[in-house]
């Protein structure tokens, strides 16, 4: 028996089922332990009480614990420093990595007027909104998607901004009103992945993680996280990056986009390197961005 930890939310629990029923087609059983976060819990702005990490460490505590074996997580939710006894035993095939607008009456960003409300706590897709130069007027928001997208209906926003991910496994497609070009906003390192991590020693569990990874993913995510840890060594400003794997000539490489938020603007640079190396590919992006 498996015993998979995921927090209560619509979305976890989506995503926690697709897994678990990902492997009990590879005739494994599997068993859900729900597990609930200060995120869950204290509605406070996420920067105040501790960052999207607070997400996560309660169920790493469960993992380390033995409480559960596996615990799925959306991989730009996942803090890029590796924990001691804990590795990502599988990275399954990724979503579409994009945000999304959810806009009143069927809106896209260029139809928004100057002043409309425009609803999103992510540091960095304010960032990218605001160098658009649209006028627009960014508020935070938290909750969960259920909660944001109402926000558009009631009126009290003219639009929000989500991953693409998130609404896709929640069936809730149908009410994007535009797909944003991450040539304008580049979404979170890893966003649309998910992170199946387990006990770096527990060898059954990492055998039956090993067909759900999809390696073309694994190395995008790696080249997008590296990314932005070497960023955060060396500054605080918000990051978008997103890594894709293309054929060249000789053999796949990967083709990385980043964008680091700064003084009001963005600065955005790319870089490919071959698909075996990613971890030198984000360093070295992320060197060029804090060059300049
Ligand atoms: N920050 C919360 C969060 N974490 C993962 C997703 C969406 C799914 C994903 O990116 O894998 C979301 C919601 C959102 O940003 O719209």
């Amino acid at each position: 028996m498996i015993r998979l930890g995921t927090r209560r939310s619509a979305l976890a629990t989506a995503q926690a089922t697709y897994v678990a029923d990902s492997l009990r087609a590879l005739g494994h059983e599997v068993e859900l332990v729900l597990i609930t976060t200060t995120g869950d819990v204290n509605r406070a702005p996420l920067a105040q009480i501790g960052g999207t990490g607070i997400f996560v460490s309660a169920l790493r505590d469960a993992l380390l614990a033995n409480h559960i074996d596996i615990a799925v997580h959306s991989l730009k939710d996942l803090p890029t420093v590796p924990v001691d006894e804990l590795t990502l035993g599988a990275i399954p095939v990724r979503e579409d990595p994009r945000d999304v607008l959810i806009a009143r009456d069927g809106l896209s960003l260029g139809e928004l007027q100057t002043g409309a409300v425009v609803g999103t706590g992510s540091p960095r897709r304010q960032a990218q909104l605001e160098a658009l130069g649209l006028g627009l007027e960014l508020t935070g928001i938290r909750g969960n998607v259920d909660t944001r997208i109402a926000m558009v209906a009631d009126g009290k926003l003219d639009a929000v901004v989500l991953a693409r991910a998130g609404l896709a496994r929640l069936g809730r497609l149908a009410e994007v009103t535009e797909t944003l070009d991450p040539i304008q906003v580049l979404p979170a390192p890893g966003q649309g992945a998910l992170g199946i991590e387990c006990r770096a020693d527990d060898a059954a569990v990492l055998a039956a993680l090993a067909p759900l990874e999809d390696p073309a993913t694994r190395a995008a995510v790696t080249a997008e996280r590296q990314l932005l840890n070497t960023l955060e060594a060396g500054c605080t400003a918000p990051v978008g990056a997103l890594a894709e794997v293309v054929e060249g000539d000789d053999g796949p490489e990967l083709w990385l986009r980043g964008a680091l938020g700064q003084d009001g603007g963005v600065r955005r640079l790319s870089a490919s390197g071959p698909m075996d190396d990613p971890v030198s590919l984000g360093r070295a992006l992320a060197k060029e961005l804090l060059e300049e």
